[in-house]
């Protein structure tokens, strides 16, 4: 058995733990990975990248429809065949040997297999090929072993092997029948995309759509699928599954009722990967999200860090926000504080200290990538009403902006902004329509600046733009 030490050893090769071990080397320390699958995580492969490429091409399709001129161009329909093809190329042909070569520049060590914490400091790794690698770290071992698809406990679901978001976002072609539980980010984005690629999809969404955003998306949401065909049906929760001897799938929901489809996609969120990482002999609950202080050291039960603090985890893994940029921005604050700890120096641990995370609290920014988009951050006027904010909401009809009528013929949108009240900066931000996607971050440097309202109305939106709708907004609210 081999036995290596580097200053920074961390388990999963994602895009947080390669951010993670980046920092680390940046900052004069040496650093590991070690990756059981391909390097570059769920993200690349199997989420972000390969699903938002099946999304682009219908998005590209219905903007050039939407506008005369251009309409009488488009002479055909989406190329499926096309649109599986550049998804392959944006998943890279699930080869990670780009992901290898960047380690290799970026001076980060890798191992392949699956690692466990064996003792404080120590990560074993167990090589497919049976070898056992025993690496040992200096400062610090971070966990970031992303997380997994979750099945609920439906009576024949697990035997009936039902598509994950793996499945779909790797799909060889459409199914004719595509039925989906879940109404939820993942639900919506593989609606919206099999829809384009032809298959007539149900969703069963027991909870409404996207129901932790403002009611005003889901509802939205619900009414584009329908329009396109989409069967949605809210407040319904399947009983049972079927895997038939022709493949195809039967679902009874529990009011009785039976579907039948040529797949079923459960999308309802996500597990840990802890499964089996050595938890157990650090007081920790295997399969259990891991909890983190402000610096993504990892607490126990008491809230104290474990051990001497030597153990982090960052991404998904730690749940305070299930998505890429906010896993690489906890990741930075990680790399950066393990190397200040190692060499002595001061943690800015604070709010927006360098070393803190403090967004994943206040200002998470996300796009779903439907039809229309949704782009928020910040928080709902319901959670701001939650946390004891005095609020004032303000709504505004995007398709009342200049920029929106040239967009697209029949533009519909709207934005909301929740006002504080008392500070008079804005702590949510929400919107809805097509093409919004990159009008976020405006609304997100807001939020985490917390530009006083009479500071923005001197921050002139360009005419004639969508982004107008910031001057509206401000209006509405009065000066
Ligand atoms: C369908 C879908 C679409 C998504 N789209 C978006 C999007 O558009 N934008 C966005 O921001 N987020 C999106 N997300 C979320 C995003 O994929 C995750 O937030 C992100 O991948 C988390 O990164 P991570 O590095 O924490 O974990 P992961 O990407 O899951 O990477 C963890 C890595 O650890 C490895 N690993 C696990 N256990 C071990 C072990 N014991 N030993 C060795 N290696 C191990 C895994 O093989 C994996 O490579 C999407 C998620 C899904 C499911
Ligand atoms: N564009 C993006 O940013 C993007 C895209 C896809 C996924 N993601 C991330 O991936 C994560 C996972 O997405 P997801 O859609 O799987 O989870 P989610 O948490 O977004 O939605 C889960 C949905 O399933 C429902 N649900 C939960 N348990 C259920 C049950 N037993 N039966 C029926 N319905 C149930 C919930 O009410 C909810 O609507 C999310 O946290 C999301 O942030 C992000």
């Amino acid at each position: 058995m081999d036995t290596t030490t580097y200053d920074v050893v961390v388990i999963g090769a994602g895009p947080v733990g390669e951010n993670v071990a980046d920092r680390a080397v940046q900052g004069g320390l040496t650093a590991a990975v070690v990756e059981r699958e391909l390097v570059g995580g769920e993200c690349s492969y199997w989420a972000c990248m390969p699903t938002k490429a099946l999304l682009r091409s219908g998005a590209a399709l219905r903007a050039a429809r939407a506008v005369p001129g251009a309409r009488e161009a488009v002479t055909g329909g989406l190329d499926a065949a096309a649109v599986l093809r550049r998804r392959d190329s944006f998943a890279a042909n699930w080869r990670d040997d780009g992901q290898v070569s960047w380690l290799e520049r970026a001076g980060i060590a890798l191992y392949r297999g699956h690692g466990r914490i064996a003792a404080a400091r120590t990560v074993e790794v167990a090589g497919e090929d049976g070898t056992a690698t025993t690496l040992t770290a200096r400062h610090a071992v971070v966990v970031a072993t992303g997380s997994g698809a979750l099945l609920p406990d439906i009576e024949g679901l697990r035997e009936a092997a039902p598509w994950t978001s793996r499945d779909a976002a790797a799909a060889s072609g459409a199914p004719g029948r595509l039925a989906i539980i879940g109404g939820g980010v993942v639900a919506v984005e593989m609606a919206t995309a099999f829809t384009d690629l032809g298959s007539s999809v149900t969703m069963l969404a027991r909870d409404g759509l996207l129901s932790r955003a403002e009611p005003f998306v889901g509802e939205r949401v619900a009414a584009s699928l329908r329009d396109r065909g989409v069967s949605v049906r809210t407040g319904t929760e399947a009983g049972s599954v079927k895997r038939n001897g022709d493949g195809t799938v039967s679902i009874t929901l529990t009011g009785g009722e039976q579907l039948d489809a040529d797949e079923l996609l459960v999308a309802i969120g996500r597990t840990p990967n802890t499964q089996d990482i050595g938890l157990d002999a650090l007081g920790l609950t295997p399969g259990g999200w891991l909890a983190v202080d402000g610096t993504m050291r990892v607490v126990g039960a008491d809230g104290a860090p474990v051990g001497d603090g030597w153990l982090y985890a960052a991404g998904d893994v730690n749940r305070r926000a299930l998505l890429t940029h906010q896993g690489k921005y906890q990741a930075r604050a990680a790399g950066d504080v393990i190397v200040a700890r190692a060499k002595g120096e001061a943690v800015e641990a604070g709010p927006w200290g360098r070393h803190a995370a403090t967004a994943d609290e206040r200002a998470v920014p996300q796009v779903v990538f439907a039809d229309p988009e949704i782009a928020s951050v910040g928080l709902t006027a319901a959670a701001a009403q939650a946390a004891g904010l005095r609020i004032r909401v303000v709504d505004y009809d995007l398709a009342a902006t200049a920029g929106s009528a040239l967009q697209a013929e029949g533009y519909q949108g709207r934005a909301r902004m929740v006002v504080d009240e008392d500070r008079k900066v804005i702590v949510g931000f929400t919107l809805v329509g097509p093409d919004v996607a990159e009008l976020l971050h405006a609304a997100t440097i807001a939020v985490v600046g917390e530009v006083p309202l009479d500071r923005l109305w001197h921050a002139v939106p360009a005419y004639p733009t969508v982004s107008e709708v910031w001057l509206r907004l401000l209006e509405t609210y009065g000066r």
